[in-house]
């Protein structure tokens, strides 16, 4: 799914307008029915139920407008705050003028804010994608104020102050809501941390705004949902062997880290490698051999830490990092690796430390290399701190295209940046895995996709993320958010590759 800039939600509205031929008020129409559905379908309100529905002077306000027409016409009884404005939108006006009378209808006023109690639901349709600027006065001050009440807060289309692709000034006024309701397809602001107190749970309602269009427009930012995935995760064929799948070997562990090198090695295992030769410090052989008895071990002649390299010459992909520690020894076999490997490599935790304490390694990096920083293990690898949230999404991009790489940056919405400068948002998982060792369970799993020849690297990666995220999303119905532990994502990972195996097969019945 595409992330349009503000302007391009503009170009679409034109498009299809103009391709479906409407008029831009049938299009609202669309939109404030869609509002409306979306009401009745999640708050079933009662017939009671105080709608307060605050409208700008835009378009924005002209949805606001129109659903309170709509809920008027299905029983209820909105009332309407209007910002006080010189200029308004033509549909604007259309949607005022259409407004039966017996709708309430007051102006904004400093002096007079209205209280807004607890039950009520409260509409934000101030300002939506034709924000140009920080709020200031009246506006900030209505803002501030719905803020403060305990009332249900929807934004339409996004929460008033915000912008829909670029930051606006700290301390700026933006609307703090419950639920932000968007029409077709999501903003970039929506999946950034920075955001998540104004924009609240999001949901796209779709309005038919037109595919040919939505087609033709470029963007470098996409969401990706299941169908995106669909076909791109391949069967197993029937007359497969473990060699099909490839052989990888795993590079992990030092004392007291020995478990991150088991949860990577499990989660390789379950995300279908063919073999996985995990190689070891001796001080964890033991515990490798009873925990994952499928995974051929390699002791490293040190006890507690990695100090050699094996021969690379029988594994089809190369993971390194879990628990790794960052002795010198261990550096030294991450630059051996750097400039031996000819097969695809995974790099993760303090293998990116390493890489971001020796600069000079990074210069190293075989092109494809899929490299899985949080945002501090990002920020160690660019060595500058980010500015704000669409500061590091920029420095992903620049870094993956410059280092030919593909650079995930794990969070909510886990990115993943591309060689050639695309991001694409991952849309699975939930809060409960942000536990101990789901990092592990991701470079595990995302080796194993890269060990198997058939899968390019930018399925493997979109195939592994989507995948982990979805393993944890089935672990948490039976563990809760609390009690997820980065094992149970290991034992959901077989469950979310077959969903994914099986979608083409669904869309062909
Ligand atoms: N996506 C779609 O296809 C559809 C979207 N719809 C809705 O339309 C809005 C976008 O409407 P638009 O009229 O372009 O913009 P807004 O309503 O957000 O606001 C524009 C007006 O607000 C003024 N403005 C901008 N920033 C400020 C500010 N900081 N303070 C005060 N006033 C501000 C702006 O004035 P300018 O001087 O900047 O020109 C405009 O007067 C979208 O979000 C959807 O809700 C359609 O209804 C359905 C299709
Ligand atoms: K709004």
């Amino acid at each position: 799914m595409k992330i349009l800039s503000a302007a391009q939600t503009r170009i679409l509205d034109e498009g299809t307008i103009k391709a479906q031929g409407i008029t831009s008020l049938e299009l609202m129409e669309r939109a404030a029915t869609a509002l409306l559905n979306w009401l009745l379908d999640a708050l079933h309100p009662a017939a009671d139920t105080p709608f307060h529905i605050l409208c700008g002077p835009g378009n924005n306000g002209g949805d606001g407008l129109a659903l309170a027409r709509l809920l008027h016409q299905s029983g209820y009884q909105p009332q309407v705050w209007l910002l006080p404005t010189e200029k308004s939108s033509a549909d604007y006006a259309a949607n005022l003028q259409r407004l039966p009378t017996a709708v309430p209808r007051h102006e904004l006023h400093a002096r007079r804010l209205p209280t807004f109690p607890a039950g009520a639901v409260m509409l934000d349709a101030l300002f939506g994608t034709g924000l140009s600027r920080p709020l200031t006065g009246l506006a900030a001050q209505v803002v501030a104020h719905l803020n403060e009440s305990q009332a249900l807060c929807i934004a339409v289309d996004m929460p008033s102050g915000l912008l829909a692709d670029a930051p606006q000034p700290a301390d700026s006024a933006v609307v703090q809501a419950h639920y932000t309701l968007s029409f077709e397809l999501p903003k970039l602001a929506f999946f950034l941390p920075q955001n998540a107190e104004f924009v609240g749970e999001w949901e796209l309602l779709s309005i038919g705004l037109e595919a040919t269009v939505i087609h033709k427009l470029a963007v470098d930012n996409c969401f990706i949902e299941e169908n995106f995935l669909v076909g791109r995760y391949p069967k197993r064929p029937k007359f497969s062997h473990k060699g099909t799948f490839g052989h990888a070997l795993l590079l992990a562990g030092s004392r007291g880290k020995i478990g991150a090198a088991v949860l990577a090695s499990q989660a390789c295992l379950r995300g279908g490698t063919g073999l996985l030769t995990t190689c070891i410090p001796q001080v964890g052989y033991d515990i490798l051999q009873a925990t994952a008895p499928e995974a051929m071990c390699l002791p490293d002649p040190a006890l507690g830490h990695l100090s050699e390299l094996p021969d690379l010459q029988p594994y089809a992909a190369v993971g390194i990092g879990p628990g790794l520690g960052q002795e010198e020894a261990s550096r030294e076999v991450l630059r051996q690796l750097l400039e031996a490997a000819k097969v695809p490599l995974v790099i993760d935790a303090d293998a990116l430390n390493l890489l971001g304490a020796n600069q000079e390694l990074l210069d190293l990096l075989p092109p494809d290399t899929l490299l899985t920083p949080h945002p501090k293990e990002f920020e160690r690898l660019t060595g500058e701190p980010a500015r704000d949230d669409y500061h590091r999404l920029e420095q992903l991009r620049q870094f993956a295209r410059q280092r030919r790489c593909f650079c995930v940056l794990k969070g909510a919405y886990t990115a993943l940046a591309t060689p050639d400068g695309q991001i694409y948002f991952n849309s699975t998982g939930n809060p409960g895995m942000a536990t101990g060792g789901s990092g592990d369970v991701l470079t595990g799993l995302l080796l194993a996709l890269r060990a198997d020849k058939r899968l390019s690297a930018c399925n493997a990666a979109l195939i592994g993320l989507y995948a982990h995220g979805r393993a944890g999303d089935l672990a948490v119905q039976q563990t809760g958010e609390a009690g997820l532990v980065a094992g149970d994502i290991v034992r959901f990972i077989g469950p979310a590759l077959q969903e994914l195996a099986d979608s083409l097969t669904h869309i062909v019945e």
